[in-house]
């Protein structure tokens, strides 16, 4: 892989100045594997009669089953790039943004960031019996915003988010709201603030066709302010719209990382690169 973590040295400055500029790494992700553990999932082995069996038996299973979600992913990310995540269902792009949040342990290899990540996804932690208004406040408070930064934000946050557009539905609580509703309440609250490396999880496809233009045109601006994001989505158009660079994972491995339209078109004929 030619971005490999051990030939960047953050901390120096190269001797003889190039006339174009170095670009700077946010996320440096170097072979990395992550395996998932799930206990009490026995040997797992799949064919009807047995699933019957074990179903009649009404036995818990024993043992522990590994899922090896990520094998030996390495790639570097830069300040101010939009980089797409495709892959077929199962194929590790969750569980790859997860680990550059650090939420997720890696079984070998390394994850660098400079700067913060921030997961976007349409699960990200809002309270449920709470209002949209007391979860603006404080998700915004979450993010490390004052007090007054939070108010002189949040009529800008809800109409973003347009949840209002039909109601006053933001003193209602969150679990009133649609899923599309609450997925543009979590982008919208995320989106306030400028990261320093943003994770989106498949986040405009949930809203309607008026927000999700919205949340590029916001990307965009994010881009520009520097920081760095990732997007994880199937839908195409939005990784061609938002994203100049796409990573294509398949069976946990890098299949293809270049240009996004060179890589959108190799996914969308099937056809991976030759090495
Ligand atoms: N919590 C978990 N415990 C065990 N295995 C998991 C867990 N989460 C994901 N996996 C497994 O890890 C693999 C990768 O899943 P992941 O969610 O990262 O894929 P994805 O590319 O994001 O899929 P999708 O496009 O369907 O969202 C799959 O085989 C999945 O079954």
């Amino acid at each position: 892989m030619a971005d490999s973590a051990t030939k960047i040295d953050m901390g120096k400055k190269p001797a003889v100045q190039d006339s174009v500029p170095a670009r700077e790494p946010t996320v440096i992700v170097d072979d990395v594997h992550i395996v998932y553990r799930v206990h009490g999932a026995g040997s797992g082995k799949g064919s009807a009669t047995s699933a019957i069996s074990r179903i009649i038996s009404r036995k818990r299973a024993s043992g522990v089953r590994e899922v090896h979600a990520v094998r030996g992913i390495s790639f570097t990310a830069y300040k101010g790039e939009a980089v797409g995540l495709i892959g077929s269902n199962g194929s590790g792009k969750s569980t790859m943004l997860a680990a550059i949040a650090g939420l997720l342990p890696t079984e070998r290899g390394g994850i660098y960031t400079n700067g913060q990540p921030s997961l976007l996804g349409v699960n990200a932690a809002l309270m449920n019996e709470l209002t949209g208004e007391r979860n603006v406040v404080l998700g915004c408070l979450a993010m490390g915003m004052s007090p007054a930064e939070v108010r002189s934000r949040y009529e800008e946050i809800v109409d973003f988010s347009g949840i209002n557009d039909k109601g006053d539905f933001i003193s209602l609580p969150m679990r009133t709201y649609s899923s599309g509703m609450g997925a543009r309440l979590r982008f919208s609250i995320a989106a306030a603030k400028t990261h320093d490396v943003l994770l989106i999880d498949e986040a405009l496809a949930t809203g309607d066709q008026a927000f999700q233009q919205r949340s590029k045109a916001r990307i965009n601006e994010l881009r520009k302010a520097a920081g760095t994001v990732f997007l994880v989505s199937h839908d195409n158009s939005s990784i061609r719209e938002v994203c100049e660079r796409t990573i294509w994972i398949e069976h946990g491995e890098l299949v293809m990382d270049g240009p996004t339209e060179e890589v959108v078109s190799a996914y969308e004929r099937g056809e991976r690169p030759q090495h």
